[in-house]
């Protein structure tokens, strides 16, 4: 049986490219607003996307049926950069990876770390005048590259996260301009943009094999750092552990997925909180209430519920993985409709998050909806920041404390305002979703 499904209507060539290019946000929101649970799009003469809004469909395709599933294209093109790590690998090599790296990621290992991201963030500030004006979008990659470096490698190798951070940025920029591009140029093509990222990836590697080959000559032990956890790391199955290749792009992996995202995350809720005086004052309260004047530890979070429902509610509104899309491999059946290999299904957090099925007022920031049984009473898959099922975010736990430890040192310090009452801040969903031209913010020291 095959159900209807309706999309906009499109060029006769290019389909929805054009207008999903222009603005992709606007596109997809108003296509589901006037469009049933499955939306068709066409991206050129032959790629078929759907976008599903139906939670318990996108629990099938993400859990259930994930069998049939490969990630999206943009996620292919990532391999560049991040190698066959745990990203960006499939099947049964995930399933080893995933194992493999499952307990470096445990509540209580990454609770370690609390005391690198609250001092990380008082670094930060020290550069901080008050009454200047900073990106402080460019602060939050700062931040949060320091921090995955210092976790990953133990000690705050300063010219090593410079060197990382460059690299991670042509890679993507390459990456980006490689999945939205119709010419394919393979690698070996001498372009101005080909031989930037040879040569960045090339000076990367060489920094990570060091790191690493340090590390195996002078033992793990006594390192309570993801680095040394990913050297230890054995297969419960074979007793083998990983290659240094495997490790090296298990480190770029977590780099990639796990800097930016968070960095995002910072800004928006930086953002939000300069619009809505009200919540700021309500998080000073808190803060003010739970710590007096010390910094936060991570034995602290429980008690910061404001805090965390802060980021909450503004994982909701600016989830930096805005979308997750996968690409069929094996005919499969969802919700009546059966989808061919090659079909794209795309599962946008973004317009999910903002369906007023589940959410009132959904354009509204209001920390408070979350106070109660709101998750328990929406499909799983109406809020899924984090994705879901087998190749749910490993980070997840990671990323909701750096942010809640973040939030919490520098507001007790700093309010950030708006740099002129009518300026405005626009998300840009390139591979993660960020305020386009950066975010300037006036910061002020509180008395
Ligand atoms: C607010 C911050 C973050 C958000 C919103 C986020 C979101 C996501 C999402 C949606 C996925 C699933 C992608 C898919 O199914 O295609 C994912 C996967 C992943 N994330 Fe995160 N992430 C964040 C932070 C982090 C951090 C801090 C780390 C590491 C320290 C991390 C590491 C990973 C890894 C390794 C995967 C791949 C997991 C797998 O395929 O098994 N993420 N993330």
């Amino acid at each position: 049986m095959n159900v209807t499904i309706s999309g906009p209507k499109g060029l006769p060539l290019s389909g929805n490219l054009l207008s999903f290019r222009r603005d992709p946000l606007q596109f997809i929101r108003s296509a589901s607003e006037e469009h049933g649970d499955v939306i068709h799009f066409r991206f050129g003469p032959k790629r078929h996307v759907y976008m599903l809004m139906n939670p318990d469909q996108i629990k099938e395709v993400l859990v259930s049926k994930q069998a049939h599933f490969r990630k999206g294209k943009g996620l292919q093109v990532a391999k560049a950069v991040v190698g066959d790590g745990i990203l960006t690998s499939e099947g049964k090599k995930h399933l080893r990876q995933r194992r493999l790296m499952q307990p470096a990621f445990h509540r209580d290992r990454i609770a370690t770390y609390g005391q690198v991201m609250v001092r990380q963030g008082v670094d930060l500030m020290s550069e901080w005048k008050d009454g200047e004006v900073r990106d402080i979008h460019h602060d939050m990659m700062k931040v949060t590259l320091a921090i995955i470096t210092e976790t990953m490698f133990g000690k705050s190798i300063k010219e090593g996260a410079d060197q990382i951070g460059k690299a991670i940025d042509i890679g993507l920029k390459y990456v980006a301009n490689k999945a939205s591009s119709f010419i394919d140029i393979p690698l070996s093509v001498p372009t101005k943009s080909n031989r930037e990222f040879v040569e960045s990836n090339e000076t990367l590697d060489k920094t990570i094999f060091a790191l690493i080959e340090e590390r195996r000559k002078n033992g793990e032990q006594g390192q309570n750092d993801l680095l040394s956890m990913l050297l230890a790391a054995r297969d419960e199955d074979d007793g083998e552990g990983m290659t240094d290749e495997q490790v090296r792009d298990e480190v770029m992996t977590i780099f990639v997925a796990g800097h930016e995202t968070t960095a995002n995350t910072m800004s928006w809720i930086f953002y939000l909180l300069a619009t809505h005086p009200e919540i700021e004052k309500k998080l000073h309260d808190e803060l003010t209430a739970v710590l007096c004047d010390r910094l936060p530890t991570v034995e602290d979070l429980p008690h910061l519920t404001y805090t965390n429902l802060i980021v909450q509610e503004t994982l909701r509104l600016y989830p930096a993985a805005w979308t997750i899309n996968r690409e069929v491999v094996e005919e499969v059946e969802i919700g009546g409709h059966t989808y061919q290999p090659g079909d794209t299904l795309m599962m946008s957090q973004y317009v999910m998050h903002r369906n007023h099925r589940y959410y009132d007022k959904p354009d509204e920031f209001i920390p408070e909806r979350f106070e109660g049984d709101l998750l328990k009473r929406i499909p799983t898959f109406a809020y899924f920041p984090f994705g879901g099922g087998p190749r749910v975010c490993i980070g997840n736990n990671f990323a909701l404390m750096e942010a809640a430890l973040l939030l919490a040192t520098i507001t007790q310090r700093y309010k950030l305002r708006l740099e002129t009452p009518d300026q405005k801040v626009e998300p840009e969903p390139l591979v993660t979703l960020r305020p386009k031209n950066g975010l300037p913010l006036r910061i002020e020291k509180r008395g």
